[in-house]
């Protein structure tokens, strides 16, 4: 007998996109953040990397077991920040599915795309935890984004959704006037601006999507009160953020073992985290009103996981 009998399913980025929309994925990457900080409910070992310096590469494997959500996947994903030059994507994946019961494989994903739309639902998620202790009050709100690859367009997005905001401010060090022209015809109020400081001026949101290594956005430039999501720099090196601005803040991991494996930001500067936003999520741990907040998030084979599973389900609801 063979597993085979009854073939592995390849799910496109298109079908993906259909699935995972805002108001579905949102949801569901709260649950799964909140179950990473739940005893028990997940197995996610930190993800392993292999360096290839030669093409200054890195390929990660990440699986990734979400007990409550019936998920267990593995993402095979490739970092290479010069495809940039090439007209590739500098990051591209694939996602497999697995039966929990039986471990018997289930789908194929193109990866990519939940790579992309996970990070900013997570993001998401994490902003709506945190505005629930810590909500600026008076001044309209206003988002910025850094970054106008994959995830500075999917932050812009998913921040409008949820937030309304007032504006979207983007900033690129290459410019972003095409993003900028591409999010207005969707009716996401986006302007373009020259520099960080101008961008994330008065912002209540600021979201870090570059492949940066050295810090773009600095402590005197964020509004007291400020929620960043910090996306990049998910390299022990690396670093999105001036030391300054992260110890000034209460930082909260997307989960606490890869992030002070992984994240220069915290590393670098020295500072420790508050905890998981699971646990601001769950309500277990609160953000003092008045403070800067930061998202610090590495990516997780949970959120993985837990979209596929999704996609899987929707389109073959008959098949588990
Ligand atoms: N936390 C998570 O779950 C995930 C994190 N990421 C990270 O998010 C960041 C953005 O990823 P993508 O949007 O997919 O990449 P992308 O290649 O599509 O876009 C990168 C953006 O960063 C800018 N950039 C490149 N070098 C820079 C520098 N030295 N200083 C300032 N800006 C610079 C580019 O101009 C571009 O706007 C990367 O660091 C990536 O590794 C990506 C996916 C998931
Ligand atoms: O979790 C993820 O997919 C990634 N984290 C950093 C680069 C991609």
């Amino acid at each position: 007998m063979s597993w085979s009998s009854c073939p592995i399913k390849w799910i496109s980025s298109q079908e993906i996109r259909a699935v995972l929309q805002w108001d579905v994925l949102v949801p569901a990457i709260t649950e799964a953040l909140q179950a990473v900080s739940t005893a028990g409910a997940v197995v996610q070992p930190v993800r392993t990397k292999l360096e290839d310096k030669e093409n200054a590469g890195t390929l990660m494997v990440m699986p990734g077991l979400v007990r409550p959500c019936n998920a267990l996947a593995t993402k095979i994903l490739c970092k290479y920040p010069g495809n940039a030059a090439k007209g590739l994507p500098t990051h591209t994946s694939l996602v497999l599915l697995n039966d929990t019961q039986t471990g018997v494989p289930l789908a194929l994903l193109e990866g990519d795309s939940i790579t992309e739309l996970r990070t900013a639902a997570a993001s998401a998620a994490a902003t709506l935890a945190v505005r629930k202790f810590n909500k600026p009050t008076g001044s309209p709100c206003i988002v910025a984004v850094l970054g106008a690859g994959t995830q500075g367009a999917a932050h812009a997005r998913v921040m409008n959704h949820i937030l309304k905001p007032q504006q979207v401010r983007i900033w690129s060090r290459n410019g972003c006037q095409s993003l900028v022209s591409k999010l207005s015809s969707e009716g996401v109020p986006a302007v373009s601006c020259s520099s960080v400081q101008d961008a994330v001026n008065g912002a209540c949101v600021i979201n870090t999507c570059t492949l940066a290594s050295k810090p773009v956005l600095k402590l005197p430039w964020v509004m007291k009160g400020a929620h960043i999501n910090s996306v990049g720099a998910a390299n022990g090196n690396d670093q999105e953020m001036e030391s300054d601005l992260v110890r000034s803040a209460q930082i909260y991991a997307d989960t606490a073992e890869a992030v002070m494996k992984e994240a220069g930001d915290l590393i670098l500067s020295g500072s420790k985290l508050e905890g998981e936003i699971g646990e601001v999520i769950k309500g277990t741990l609160k953000p003092t009103k008045g403070m800067t907040t930061i998202f610090k998030s590495v990516g997780m084979a949970a959120e993985d996981a837990v979209a596929a599973r999704l996609v899987y389900d929707t389109l073959y609801p008959s098949k588990h």
